[in-house]
């Protein structure tokens, strides 16, 4: 017998255990970017007589989606920003869609179209999103968003990956040579996120449902950003002592007792004691996809002015 079956090493550093993780509040950044919005919002009225104007538009009924639109045009309305929703039937086809997009594109008191994902079987999103005008393109989603967010010119950005570079650099300061690791490559979240880390130079590896070792490329990441929708993901030896990460997963669980409650993709008990810095779920990275959102809608209003 070697002596290190006698004695087990232990698989994690000592101080491993040891390692107070920080909880990232989305929320509260969240709220310092919401107030710095109300602001210019009141400035863009005071001085232009403007107030940005967002559609939202929902199809079909999905309760997980009506629950964000209905959060969504809250918060709209608490910066002093007009929302205008669309409820759609699922029985809503894309001509149908596609001319609604047609009309709010035409109308110059909205500033932001927003058309919620994903849309019932039949209509193609992609058709959908590039259909709106890329002023007016909050979402960041379109042909025209995605190029100039993929060469670094300014656009708009989609607004969850853009939410979590600012908790990123708000936590974090400069990501300059920082090892990011995004698990997930769905156009909403993981590709615009790897764009936007490369954009701070960070060495990125993008993983995704055909890599093979997923935990062994997790678990070199300084940033770890995982965005799959599959919960219990993400392990404790998964994730590198004291990396950052940043958990977009939501998952509706049921509890023993009958509950439903949100988990991310991480595993948070394990996390804890493991990670530097993580996002809980709810409370991360949710309220700023809220709030990049508003930014998006506020942006496009004042630049419709020039
Ligand atoms: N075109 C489009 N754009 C989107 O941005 C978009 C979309 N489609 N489809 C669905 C996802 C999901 N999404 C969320 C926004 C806020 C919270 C949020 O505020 N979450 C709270 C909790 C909410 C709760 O308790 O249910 C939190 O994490 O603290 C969550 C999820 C935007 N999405």
């Amino acid at each position: 017998m070697t002596r290190s079956n006698i004695i087990p090493v232990p698989a994690i550093p000592m101080q491993a255990g040891q390692i107070q993780t920080r909880l990232i509040d989305g929320k509260a950044h969240a709220a310092r970017l919401t107030a710095e919005i109300e602001l210019e919002v009141a400035q863009l009225a005071e001085k232009h007589g403007i107030v940005p104007g967002l559609a939202v538009v929902l199809v079909g009924n999905n309760p997980a989606s009506e629950v964000y639109v209905r959060s969504k045009i809250a918060h709209t309305e608490q910066v002093g920003m007009r929302s205008i929703a669309h409820i759609l039937p699922g029985s809503t086809t894309q001509q149908e869609l596609l001319s609604l997009v047609a009309d709010l594109n035409a109308d110059p008191t909205i500033h932001g179209v927003l058309v919620q994902l994903p849309l019932p079987r039949g209509i193609d999103a992609a058709l959908i999103t590039s259909a709106i005008d890329p002023a007016k393109d909050v979402d960041g989603l379109g042909p025209m968003n995605v190029g100039l967010t993929t060469l670094g010119l300014p656009g708009l950005v989609p607004c969850t990956p853009l939410g979590c570079l600012l908790l990123l650099r708000g936590e974090l300061g400069s990501l300059k040579g920082l090892h990011a690791v995004v698990v997930g490559k769905s156009n909403l979240v993981g590709r615009p996120m790897a764009q936007l880390l490369l954009q701070e130079e960070c060495t990125v590896t993008v993983c995704h449902v055909a890599t093979a070792d997923v935990g062994a490329l997790a678990c070199l990441a300084d940033i770890l950003v995982v965005a799959t929708g599959h919960k219990g993901l993400v392990r404790r030896e998964w994730i590198k002592p004291g990396a950052t990460v940043i958990d977009v997963g939501i998952n509706r669980v049921t509890t023993p007792e009958g509950r439903t409650r949100l988990v991310g993709d991480v595993v948070f008990d394990e996390a804890m004691g493991r990670a530097g810095r993580l996002t809980p779920v709810p409370g991360g990275v949710g309220p700023m996809t809220i709030a990049c959102l508003l930014r998006n809608t506020l942006t496009a209003a004042q630049r419709s002015l020039r």
